[in-house]
């Protein structure tokens, strides 16, 4: 696997963070080194997607990346009767998805699309997976997207909505930003290419607290909502139709 080591020396002018070529190539490494609990969450995307997915539906990937919830799933589903779609706007990304799921045999239809996640349609949903995608998009836009998520899901159906959090008591977030920090040290990130991301990413990914997603939710129809696992500052939600 590709060392992600994009932050390491210094950079003068550092621009916004995105998910061009450099990053695709280091994906895996960077967000499993990045992200407590990553494997977790996508092996529990295999069982949820085990649980809810009904012959003849559609699951939705929103903001893909190079497919590992995708393949989870894969690997977990029981029945083949079903389509899976994965959607990312980033080429590199997508490419490299497609080149993955390729790699492995399997009969369930698997379709890879390189579009925003705000231009498909979602219909006949028996889940919607949005792991670590919906802190990319403005916050003006996250509710019509759940809104449209909603609507596409078939009753019974469970949206997985995996984010990086924030925390409203200052102290608390603090505490959680700094187990976080931790979190990367250990896994071999130094301090400069901790800060560096973290400027990096500062106008792109924006984050919201837990019960802002939980009324983002409840605004967009979901009655069934609750927080599944949490790990410092990063957790998953499941919300059910
Ligand atoms: N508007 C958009 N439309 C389409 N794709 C988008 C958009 N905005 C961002 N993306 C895409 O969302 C992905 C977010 S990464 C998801 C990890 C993956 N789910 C995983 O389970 O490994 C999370 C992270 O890097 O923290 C990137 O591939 C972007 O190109
Ligand atoms: O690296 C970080 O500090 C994060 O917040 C998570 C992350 C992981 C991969 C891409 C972008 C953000």
């Amino acid at each position: 696997m590709q060392k992600d080591t994009l932050f390491s020396a210094p950079i003068n002018k550092l621009g916004d963070f995105s998910f061009d070529e450099a990053v695709a190539e280091v994906f895996p490494d960077m967000i499993q080194r990045s992200v407590p609990g990553y494997s977790n969450i996508i092996t529990a995307i295999g069982m949820l997607a085990q649980r809810f997915a009904t012959e003849h539906s559609n699951i939705y990937d929103l903001g893909c990346s190079r497919g590992a919830a995708i393949l989870s799933m894969r690997r977990s589903l029981t029945h083949n009767k079903i389509n899976i779609i994965g959607v990312d706007n980033s080429q590199p990304m997508v490419e490299r998805c497609r080149s993955h799921l390729n790699a492995f045999h399997s009969d369930i239809n698997v379709e890879i699309l390189c579009d925003d996640i705000r231009n498909i349609e979602i219909k006949n949903a028996s889940m919607v997976v949005l792991n670590f995608t919906l802190q990319f998009l403005p916050p003006d836009d996250r509710l019509a997207l759940l809104t449209k998520i909603y609507q596409g899901l078939n009753p019974n159906g469970v949206l997985v909505l995996s984010e990086k959090f924030n925390f409203e008591k200052p102290k608390i977030n603090e505490l959680l930003i700094d187990l976080h920090h931790n979190f990367k040290r250990a896994n071999g990130y130094s301090e400069l290419e901790i800060s560096q991301k973290r400027t990096a990413l500062e106008n792109v990914m924006r984050t919201d607290s837990i019960q802002t997603h939980k009324d983002r939710l409840k605004q967009a129809g979901f009655e069934q909502i609750e927080l599944w696992f949490q790990c410092f500052n990063f957790g998953s939600m499941v919300a059910i139709k």
